[in-house]
């Protein structure tokens, strides 16, 4: 049997397995079956933890439902990060994924990240051919890499979307080589916008982490908003600063639901 801890940022939900002493063969199948809501435990994503290296406190790998892996996931940073910082009392964190190392910091009862530069260029989302990733060639869009690939699709009305059945449409666009998440925007004004995602290979989520960043920097760039602004999600509320260095700063809380044990080899495979 394997402990495991359901953690949360927003609604936006984890699996969290601890591979630092001993590997778990936590296959894209595996991962899938523990994500499934009727047949496993149920999750927006399964974390494994790796042992850290070289600087980092943790190695955090990150799949999604389907099985595929993920290059950044913002809520599950943030929870790493409290969850490293239980065992070690520090205040700051160093998070290595497969796309680079994330810095995190304990501010009271939330937690802020460091996210990286956005990438902006059309190889870095990436997209099918070359153009400008302000202006997509369909709807209101925009595109960025936040260490994973996003779509911003401006609306003037949020509740007026069919984001379910839109945005399966448009993560598997043959624009999108590595299919996308596709978030939709509604600017309330310069410091605040609405959002909601469907996530690549997880679906309509409650909150979106690096959605969140990819919304503000795409919004900025377009003089939307300033370079800071509140991003509420169905789950709640996110502050996103892009600093004039390019990186993105997240700041949001983080929760655990509950604990406990799973058999890995009794998942239906
Ligand atoms: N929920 C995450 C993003 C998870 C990965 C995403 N579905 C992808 O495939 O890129 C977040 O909070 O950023």
């Amino acid at each position: 049997m394997v402990p495991f801890r359901k953690m949360h940022g927003l609604g936006n939900d984890f699996v969290v397995l601890d591979a630092r002493a001993h590997p778990l063969p936590v296959t894209p199948a595996r991962a899938a079956a523990i994500a499934d809501r009727r047949w496993g435990i149920g999750c927006d994503q399964v974390i494994v933890l790796e042992p850290g290296t070289d600087g980092a406190d943790v190695f955090m790998r990150i799949r999604n439902p389907d099985g595929s892996e993920a290059g950044a996931c913002g809520n599950a940073t943030r929870c790493i990060a409290s969850l490293i910082a239980g065992e070690t009392a520090a205040d700051h964190i160093t998070i290595r994924t497969i796309s680079g190392d994330l810095l995190a910091e304990r501010l009271g009862d939330l937690w802020r990240v460091d996210m990286g530069p956005a990438r902006l260029g059309w190889q870095d989302v990436p997209l099918a051919r070359a153009m400008d990733t302000l202006r997509l060639p369909f709807e209101d869009a925009a595109a960025c890499s936040m260490g994973n690939p996003h779509a911003t699709l401006f609306v003037p009305d949020l509740d007026a979307v069919p984001v379910a059945t839109l945005g399966p449409l448009l993560e598997h666009d043959p624009l999108f080589p590595d299919r996308a998440n596709i978030g939709f925007v509604q600017v309330i004004n310069p410091e605040h916008i609405r959002l909601t995602v469907w996530e690549r290979g997880a679906g309509l989520t409650l909150a979106c982490g690096s959605g969140a960043c990819a919304a503000l920097v795409n919004a900025a760039r377009r003089g939307l908003t300033g370079r800071a602004a509140t991003v509420t999600l169905p789950g709640g509320d996110l502050h996103i600063e892009w600093r004039t260095d390019g990186h993105v700063l997240m700041t949001g809380p983080v929760a655990t639901a509950f604990t406990g044990t799973i058999d890995l080899d009794a998942l239906p495979l």
